[in-house]
């Protein structure tokens, strides 16, 4: 369950271990370059090109509704001037209808581009995400097995929703801060030039602090999904290995290990919302300032005739518009630097080289015989450790093969590379004298199936796990196929029948039931070559005897690889392949292997050892 040496993802950005995790236990969170940033927006940019014309609207809307908020402190200021100091109340009533239908069609303008902005964020957020489940998808299983699960759900949950988040808002609200304060500059050097030199005093004060705290922020986003991606994946295994925790009392623990992550994501939270906090505070106490300079100034230009009350009015209210958006910018930097630093995150994963495409000349097999011939394959999961070493054997049509040997040996990598879910190092898989890199390897897989010991059945109807086989089957097939694998017994014993819908997995069946149903899928599927992996550890003595028989059927003229467990299996195979420490050490029946007196005499005398794979008593 450890995690540590796992990789988040696999760029040749800097990692760095975050600090508070004890000894041998780091998260390595990966900082960006500059570039990178620059790339993933320019990428994410790609998802939105298309609704290039609802942007362009939604922008014209939020221009519009910025100019027109701006209209209100000059109408304070003709108000004060004009009607109150005159005492013109007709007018000023006048007047303040028309602000209130002003700012009534502002609002009207920000509300519709909210509306259009939302409809095109959300659906290119979903391209994004389709992308990436798509990437997924087609990823080789090399992949997963360096990565925690949970680091990659969460690319595919916070970090896209972090990016929606982001832009339904962002964008719009830096465009119309831009807007604002330039229309509010504009405004007040058209009332007065003198004042708005006075009032602009401090932007570059403003600029400087936001520029020095965005710089800290943008880090500390990233390191916060990075940690959070990793805290997701001690949830999810912790999840999925419930049983195995309770069973050694580890709940303890486990609770630490989390919490220790906990401890991680809170620190880089705090660390990336420290810089970002000191700009509220900041910001307002330069505009409080600002306001006391425009009022004192001010009020001295007024005995001077500089300028009128109406006007330092109007400032002291334009001074706050255009310090609040000021203010809001770097914030929505932040946020935007945020979504930046999740569109790295997604597209590292959607970078991945997905599985090798099918070769040009590649075929597509429909009908088979079923010879499957291995030439001197050698493979490996890691660089430098070699699973197998130099594999060759032959198999006819339509027969059987058990698959024996101690644990570990590489019985399960064979049946791994024949569906190709690795490729070969060296050396060759042939299915009916062809290469297996030389057909389609959709085509390929249709021609397997496959029964492992532990089933993933998914948590929809009975009925839907089985029709998985072949998604057009009929529920008379689906039924028919219940009944070929001794399934249909069990099935109408469920509290809905075939309508019962299973946990995640598929925990509230047996092992041996979920079997059954897994062999009901391979029925329907009508595989030509099958991969079976029977069951070791103990199932009900009537479940298990189903279990055989529809595996036997399932069998029946059809080429299979057996990773066999139960001598009654081994003894029936027509060839049995000695597998040890990633060799073939011995081939041939039953009867041939035992009168060799050699590794498998061995292996089956000593079927009470600890090591060995027949151990399972004769059924
Ligand atoms: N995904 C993987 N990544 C790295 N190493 C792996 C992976 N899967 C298996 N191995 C290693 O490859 C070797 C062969 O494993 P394999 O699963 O083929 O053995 P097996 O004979 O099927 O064992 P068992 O009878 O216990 O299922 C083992 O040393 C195992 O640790």
């Amino acid at each position: 369950m450890a995690f540590d040496h796992r990789k988040p993802d696999s760029t040749s950005s800097e990692t760095r271990a975050v600090p508070g995790l004890g000894p041998g236990r780091h998260f390595a969170v990966v900082t960006s370059k500059p570039e990178d940033s620059l790339n993933a927006l320019k990428r994410l940019w790609q998802y939105f090109q298309g609704y290039r014309w609802q942007l362009i609207v939604v922008f014209i809307l939020v221009g519009f509704s910025s100019l027109l908020m701006l209209a209100g402190p000059y109408f304070i200021g003709k108000a004060i001037d004009e009607y109150i100091v005159p005492r013109d109340f007709r007018g000023l009533v006048r007047l303040l209808v028309f602000m209130g239908f002003v700012y009534l069609l502002s609002s009207l303008f920000y509300w519709l581009q909210g509306y259009l902005m939302v409809n095109v964020v959300q659906r290119g957020v979903a391209r994004l995400r389709k992308d990436l489940f798509d990437t997924l998808q087609a990823l080789p299983l090399r992949f997963f097995d360096t990565r925690p699960h949970g680091d990659l759900m969460s690319r595919l949950t916070n970090d896209v929703d972090n990016i929606s988040n982001s832009l339904s808002n962002t964008i719009t609200q830096m465009f119309s801060g831009i807007i604002t304060i330039l229309g509010a500059v504009v405004l007040m050097l058209w009332m007065s030039p003198e004042l708005t030199a006075v009032s602009i005093a401090g932007i570059p004060l403003t600029l400087l602090v936001t520029r020095l705290v965005t710089r800290h922020t943008h880090r500390g986003f990233l390191a916060q999904q990075t940690i959070l991606g990793n805290l997701n994946g001690i949830v999810e295994e912790n999840i999925s290995g419930l049983r195995v925790v309770k069973a050694f009392v580890r709940e303890e623990s486990e609770m630490e290990r989390f919490e220790e992550a906990n401890q991680a994501l809170r620190e880089a939270g705090v660390r990336a919302q420290i810089y970002a906090g000191v700009m509220g505070p900041f910001m307002n106490v330069i505009n409080n300032l600002n306001l006391a300079i425009i009022a004192g100034v001010g009020g001295w230009f007024a005995t001077r005739e500089i300028v009128s009350i109406g006007t330092i009015a109007s400032f002291i209210v334009y001074s706050r518009h255009f310090t609040r958006p000021l203010n809001e910018l770097a914030n929505q930097f932040n946020m935007l630097q945020s979504a930046v630093a999740s569109a790295e995150r997604i597209f590292r994963v959607i970078d991945e080289s997905p599985e090798p495409p099918d070769a040009e000349e590649a075929v597509e097999f429909k009908e088979i015989r079923g010879e499957v011939e291995f030439r001197n394959v050698s493979f490996s999961y890691q660089r430098g450790v070699p699973v197998l070493k130099n594999v060759s054997f032959h198999v006819k049509p339509g027969q059987m093969v058990a698959l024996v040997g101690p644990t570990g040996a590489g019985k399960t990598t064979i049946v791994n590379l024949l569906a190709r879910f690795y490729e070969v190092d060296s050396g060759e898989i042939l299915i009916d004298g062809v290469d297996i890199r030389k057909i389609k390897k959709e085509s390929l897989r249709s021609l397997l199936g496959v029964v492992l010991q532990d089933t993933y059945l998914f948590s929809e109807s009975v009925r839907e796990n089985i029709r998985y086989g072949r998604l057009s089957a009929t529920d008379e097939e689906v039924e028919e196929a219940a009944r070929l694998a001794n399934a249909e017994q069990f099935i109408l014993g469920l509290p809905q029948g075939y309508d019962t819908i299973l946990t995640d997995g598929g925990e509230n069946l047996s092992q041996g039931q979920r079997q059954l149903l897994a062999i009901a899928r391979v029925i329907l599927k009508d595989p030509a070559i099958l991969i079976l992996d029977e069951a070791t550890s103990n199932i009900d003595v009537l479940t298990e005897k189903h279990v055989q028989s529809a595996m036997l059927n399932l069998m029946r003229g059809r080429t299979s690889f057996v990773i066999a467990h139960r001598l009654s299996t081994i003894r029936s195979a027509d060839l049995i392949l000695v597998i040890n420490q990633g060799e073939i050490v011995e081939q041939g029946t039953h009867q041939e292997l035992l009168e060799k007196e050699g590794f498998y005499y061995r292996l089956y005398t000593s079927q009470f050892g600890l090591n060995s794979s027949i151990s399972v008593p004769d059924s």
